[in-house]
């Protein structure tokens, strides 16, 4: 295998980051004070209310006749209650029971709320409205007039009204919990978790709780004052500890009669109490401060629809077979139409064409992590004699990571911040090569090494955030290594790096595939990589394929004008070409699903359209094994016209169509 050296600048950027937020940590906290003080205030009564029995200076229930309703004094720090019962002795001999009480509450709640938020949105849309239409059947009961009905029934049992309390909030902890979750789902490292095999026990404790933890503890702190205000509410109203057992309700209710005659007695009981609930609100804000946004659309990890088999054959040089693969939105549009391609094994396929023209829901087919709500509804996609589009999502749990892989285009975003990258590497290898933590951790090396990481040992110990892009991005593919795959997915997977990095990242690959024999589909909108890595090309344009075969005739010789135009605006210039001084474009948009034309789908924007484009027609072949879909290609072949982009006021050399402009690169005409 060979070694990839790292450059200079790739390697340079791999230094650890300074901990410029450790050292800002003091200061930002002496500016607002406010969380540390909620904290402080929170430990305090707890602390407190829970030693209350070894330090109070009174009994709660010995009264000093002569002091009645008095004010704070040498004797009664807080004052006196209506019988001279020291108001300090009582207030956080009483603080034990809201404090415990909350807590049940929220551990009943948080209990309840979030393995069923984790079960919905790992199981996808109809488990998840099946749970949210009983919980929203939940929040529709009137809480108050339950309680009150469960303590008519088991008496003033605080505990128990309180975990009923909890049963009944879990709908609402599950309805934030659920969006969370979903969230969470959806990025990039639990789609490489769950590409790496890992249960889905372990992915949700491993990977989505921890990222869902700074939400659960805003919602609790906050669920936590509002349990204690409820909790109190219940003892003023009657149903709390009978008099004497001291009890906050009771105090203030107490108090609440003497408004007048001794307005000091509401004081130390009301500030305990609100100054607690402030507290756990405060603490919850500064953890809300804290919560990183997730807006992207969560997807769902539900099994593709299983479909029987066709019985003819796979095509036997195929490692993987896609024929008329269809995916649609479920009650919806399609997305995809009538796909079909082979990939050889040890050969690069691309999957080419504009943003929204169906690429990453192909690719995604093949390894069912389709969104939520989007389904495969027609078509196979056959892997060593299995229709993959029909696997459960435990028969495809074992087709993934271990057979094929996938890398996706944000390394950043595909590895979990939270591990290290020897936690990452080790559990996988462990799992695919059943092999000990030791012998893992020498594997993991070797990857490395075998991504062109130099120093592996340094990069085992470090964390995501620790490594540049092109770094992470190697690290991804030695994940993507660790089952010994056959087939690799790679989404974008130059799209965020920079060019150089870019070319090592394409370097590597291209050497994986030359010694290993593994096969490889890569998803871009860069032709410069199709022409650079790819032998065989799929141009795809409004979920269809409209063009494919080798890359090399494809691009030498485009057949489809769509192929004509992406070529014509490809930003590569061939060398001793004069410089474009605008770059073409290609004149309005891909039609949405569900407002393609019939006929072709192209029609609309292309230039050589004429009325029989608008009627449907099937592909034709073209480039030896590969298809165009175009009814026109002929006239348009013969006549030996290019696309021009005069539309979008390109200045293009008069010779440089095109074809010329798609002329491999340097890089390009080197790796052919
Ligand atoms: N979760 C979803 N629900 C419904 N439609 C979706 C969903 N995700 C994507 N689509 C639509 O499916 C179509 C194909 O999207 P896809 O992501 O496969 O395109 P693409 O060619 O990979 O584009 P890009 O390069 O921007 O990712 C687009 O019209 C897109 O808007």
């Amino acid at each position: 295998m060979s070694v990839l050296p790292l450059d200079a600048a790739d390697d340079a950027s791999t230094q650890v980051a300074p901990p410029s937020s450790r050292r800002r940590l003091l200061p930002a906290a002496l500016r607002r004070p406010g969380p540390l003080l909620a904290v402080g205030w929170l430990l305090l009564v707890v602390l407190l209310s829970f030693t209350a029995p070894l330090w109070r200076p009174y009994e709660v229930n010995d009264q000093d006749l002569a002091n009645r309703l008095s004010l704070p004094s040498g004797a009664h720090w807080l004052g006196t209650d209506p019988l001279g019962r020291d108001l300090l002795s009582r207030i956080f001999t009483a603080g034990a029971e809201p404090l415990l009480a909350a807590a049940v509450t929220v551990a009943v709640a948080f209990g309840i709320g979030i393995p069923l938020a984790l079960i919905a949105a790992e199981r996808g849309r109809r488990v998840e409205q099946v749970i949210s239409r009983c919980t929203e059947m939940l929040m529709a009961l009137p809480s108050t007039i339950i309680l009150l009905a469960v303590i008519g029934v088991i008496g003033v049992r605080t505990y128990v009204v309180m975990a009923v309390l909890g049963v009944l909030i879990s709908a609402a902890v599950y309805r934030i919990m659920l969006g969370v979750a979903q969230s969470v789902r959806q990025r990039l490292y639990v789609d490489a978790a769950r590409v790496n095999g890992l249960g889905s026990l372990r992915v949700n404790t491993v990977h989505v709780l921890p990222a869902m933890a700074t939400v659960i503890a805003v919602q609790a702190a906050q669920l936590f004052g509002i349990a204690i205000l409820i909790n109190a509410g219940l003892a003023f109203l009657g149903f709390g500890p009978a008099e004497p057992v001291p009890s906050w309700g009771i105090m203030i209710q107490d108090a609440s009669g003497h408004v007048y005659d001794a307005p000091w007695l509401m004081v130390p009981t009301g500030v305990v109490l609100a100054l607690t609930v402030v507290a756990a609100n405060v603490l919850a804000d500064a953890l809300a401060g804290k919560v990183a946004h997730v807006t992207a659309p969560a997807r769902s990890r539900r099994p593709a629809p299983v479909r029987v088999a066709d019985a003819a054959p796979a095509d036997p040089a195929a490692v993987l077979e896609v024929r008329h693969l269809t995916v649609s939105v479920d009650d919806g549009p399609q997305l995809v139409s009538d796909v079909s391609f082979t990939v050889a094994p040890g050969r690069v396929l691309g999957l080419v064409g504009e943003s929204g023209c169906g690429k990453t829901m192909t690719a995604r087919s093949l390894l069912g992590l389709l969104p939520d709500g989007v389904s495969v509804s027609g078509g196979q996609v056959l892997w060593q004699g299995r229709d993959l589009a029909g696997l459960t999502e435990k028969q495809a749990n074992g087709v993934r990571g271990r057979e094929i892989a996938m890398i996706s285009q944000e390394p950043m975003v595909a590895l979990d911040p939270m591990f290290s990258i020897a936690y990452q590497l080790i559990g996988p290898i462990r799992r695919f090569r059943g092999v000990g933590r030791f012998e893992a951790r020498q594997i993991a090396a070797q990857l490395l090494r075998q991504v062109g990481i130099v120093d592996a040992d340094r990069v085992l110990k470090s964390h995501p955030h620790q490594l540049s892009g092109g770094m992470a991005q190697r690290v991804c593919i030695a994940l993507a290594l660790t089952g010994e795959p056959q087939l690799l997915i790679a989404d974008e997977p130059t799209t965020a790096l920079d060019v150089t990095v870019q070319a090592e990242i394409l370097s590597l690959l291209r050497a994986l595939v030359r010694d290993t024999g593994l096969s490889v589909v890569v998803v871009s909108h860069d032709l410069g990589v199709v022409a650079d890595i790819c032998d065989d090309v799929v141009v795809m344009y409004a979920g269809q394929v409209v063009e494919s075969g080798r890359t090399a005739p494809v691009l030498d010789d485009a057949a489809h004008p769509y192929t004509m135009a992406l070529l014509g605006a490809n930003p590569h210039v061939p060398d001793g070409a004069p410089m474009p001084t605008r770059l073409a474009s290609i004149a309005g948009t891909v039609p949405a699903p569900g407002s393609w034309p019939t006929g072709c789908r192209f029609a609309g924007r292309c230039q050589f359209t004429q009325a029989e484009c608008t009627v449907p027609f099937p592909a034709l072949p073209a480039h030896g094994d590969g298809t165009v879909l175009c009814t026109r290609v002929h006239e348009v072949h013969d006549a030996g016209v290019s696309w021009h982009a005069e539309r979008a006021g390109a200045e293009l050399p008069p010779a440089a169509g095109a074809r010329h402009a798609a002329e491999p690169t340097p890089t390009a005409g080197a790796s052919r």
